[in-house]
Parts: C-alpha cells; sequence; structure tokens
C-alpha cells in the first residue's frame, strides 16, 4: 500500500518541477487560486464521500476515497511536505 502511495507521491512531486502540459496535477501546481483549488477539490470530494456511504455504494467509496488520497498527496507537495510525515504520524499512533 504504502508503496503505490510513494510511487503517486513521486509522480505529483515530478509534476510539481516539471510542469508538464496536459497533466492535471500540472493544473493543480498552476492554478491561480493556489492551494485552495486542492482544498476546495477535497472539500467537494469529501461531501461526495459522505454520499457514496449514505447510499453504502462501495464502488464509489472507493472511487471518491481515491480522488481524496491523490489531493491530499498533491496537497503535502504543495506545502512542501514529504509522504513520510504523514506516514510517521499514522506510525506514531500504532
Ligand atoms: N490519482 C489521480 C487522480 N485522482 C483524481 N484525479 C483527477 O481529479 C479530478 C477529480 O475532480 P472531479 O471530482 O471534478 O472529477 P470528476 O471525474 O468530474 O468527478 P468524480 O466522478 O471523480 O467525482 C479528475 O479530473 C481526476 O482525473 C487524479 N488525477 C491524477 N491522478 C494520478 O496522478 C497521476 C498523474 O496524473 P497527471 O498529472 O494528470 O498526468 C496519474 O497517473 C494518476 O496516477
Amino acid at each position: 500500500m504504502s508503496e503505490v502511495l510513494a510511487e503517486l507521491f513521486d509522480v505529483i512531486e515530478d509534476r510539481k518541477e516539471t510542469l508538464p502540459a496536459g497533466s492535471y496535477t500540472t493544473t493543480l501546481f498552476t492554478h491561480e487560486k493556489g492551494e485552495n483549488a486542492v482544498l476546495e477539490k477535497l472539500g467537494e470530494e469529501s461531501t461526495e464521500l459522505v454520499l457514496a456511504a449514505k447510499d453504502d455504494d462501495h464502488e464509489e467509496i472507493a472511487h471518491e476515497s481515491a480522488d481524496i488520497v491523490y489531493h491530499l498527496l498533491v496537497l503535502l507537495s504543495m506545502y512542501d511536505m514529504q509522504l513520510e510525515d504523514l506516514l510517521e504520524e499514522l506510525e506514531r499512533r500504532r
């Protein structure tokens, strides 16, 4: 699991560095509203997750959860944080 997250975080960090055209991640890093665009997305996806959970729709719950995890990793990268900051916090709680 953390391997998948690590690979995704690496891709996000690369997008931040190179800002390739046609990349959705690039649009988040270059958005005129800056991190607000990501925060808004996290808010929207959270609402969609709540609705999916209320419907007991497992496929949609997985879909919206993945959207949230992706945007969360973009947020960490945007604040120059590392994936380890999140993983170490989770580790501390075990
Ligand atoms: N994991 C994701 C990922 N999750 C969500 N999204 C995008 O986030 C947006 C979600 O916003 P919306 O809810 O408005 O999207 P939607 O499809 O209209 O609505 P939903 O049905 O998803 O709720 C969509 O445009 C998705 O494409 C993602 N975009 C990219 N990635 C990963 O990032 C990598 C790099 O992507 P690019 O930067 O686009 O090259 C990809 O290979 C993926 O691994």
